[in-house]
């Protein structure tokens, strides 16, 4: 039987006075893809840190493919919230995505050094990197940089994703991309994608399931299970509309809600709103 490529059960997270979410019980198959919403704060990053076997839990159970979550797992891909490179980091691009690469696997050899110049061309190329592959990353736009990051977390091909909010900086066009990109990978190679975003109408088409955290309380399901008025009212303590507009889900009301409505919005024609 395949172990599933992540299992909480009872876990609870505090941090000094705050519990950020306690009773969780999730189950995430491989291939599965689900996105990690909630307002700032509320818990979204110390999960993805838990998987990678930085946090311990401060109560329950979590398992990564069937073990304990550990620190530097191959098989495990990570794209970080993303911080810009100091201007001064002494890397190419191609270096960077190299570093996604466990050097061991493929053999100190030729044949392992050719084979592994190819996949880390192969991972640029797909995010369209291959141009600016030989400049200094701290030279790079935010943008750019995101999308080395993006390859440097696939170029080891996981069998689980954790993406931590990976379409910031990106255009509309780059954000589809990405989308299109992951969601591949996890049907033609059942990776499992854990990923965290304000915005979730760009990975709408592909999420599995929702996670949605509020405050220590959360929700689990299907986007039409989880988004709906009375499901955010009740995680957000106050009156919020959930409406669907040309398949996209604006959140009005919550105004630190990943996909709120501001008041700019307001002026913009309902299908646009939320596309940011
Ligand atoms: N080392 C730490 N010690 C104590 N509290 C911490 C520590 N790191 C984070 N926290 C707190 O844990 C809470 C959750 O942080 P986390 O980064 O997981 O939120 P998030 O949902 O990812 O937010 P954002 O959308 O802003 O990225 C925050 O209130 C944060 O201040």
């Amino acid at each position: 039987m395949v172990s599933p490529a992540v299992e909480l059960a009872g876990a609870e997270l505090r941090r000094g006075p705050r519990t950020l979410w306690s009773q969780l019980d999730l189950q995430i198959t491989p291939g599965e893809f689900v996105a990690v919403l909630g307002p700032n704060g509320s818990g979204k990053t110390t999960l993805l840190q838990v998987l990678l076997g930085l946090l311990p839990l401060s109560a329950g159970t979590v398992a990564v493919q069937g073990t304990a979550p550990r620190r530097g797992n191959p098989t495990v891909g990570y794209i970080p919230q993303q911080r810009a490179l100091d201007p001064l980091t002494p890397l190419r691009g191609r270096d960077l995505v190299g570093l996604g690469l466990d050097g061991h696997r493929w053999g100190p050899g030729l044949s392992g050094r050719a084979r592994r110049r190819e996949r880390v061309h192969e991972a640029l190329r797909q995010v369209d990197a291959l141009e600016y592959a030989d400049a200094p990353v701290g030279s790079l736009s935010g943008g750019e940089q995101q999308r080395l990051r993006v390859a440097q977390a696939l170029v080891g091909d996981p069998s689980l994703l954790l993406a931590d909010e990976p379409l910031l900086s990106l255009d509309l066009a780059r954000q589809r991309a990405v989308v299109e990109l992951v969601d591949r990978r996890r049907r033609e190679h059942g990776t499992a994608v854990v990923f965290v975003t304000h915005e979730l109408n760009p990975v709408l088409p592909v999420v599995d399931r929702v996670l949605y955290l509020v405050d220590g309380r959360f929700r689990v399901g299907t986007p039409e299970e989880v988004m709906t008025s009375e499901n955010l009212s009740e995680l957000y303590r106050t009156e919020v509309e959930v409406v669907r507009v040309r398949g996209r889900i604006l959140v009005v009301g919550a105004e630190e809600s990943p996909v709120h409505c501001v008041p700019d919005d307001a002026a913009r024609p309902a299908a646009e709103v939320g596309a940011r």
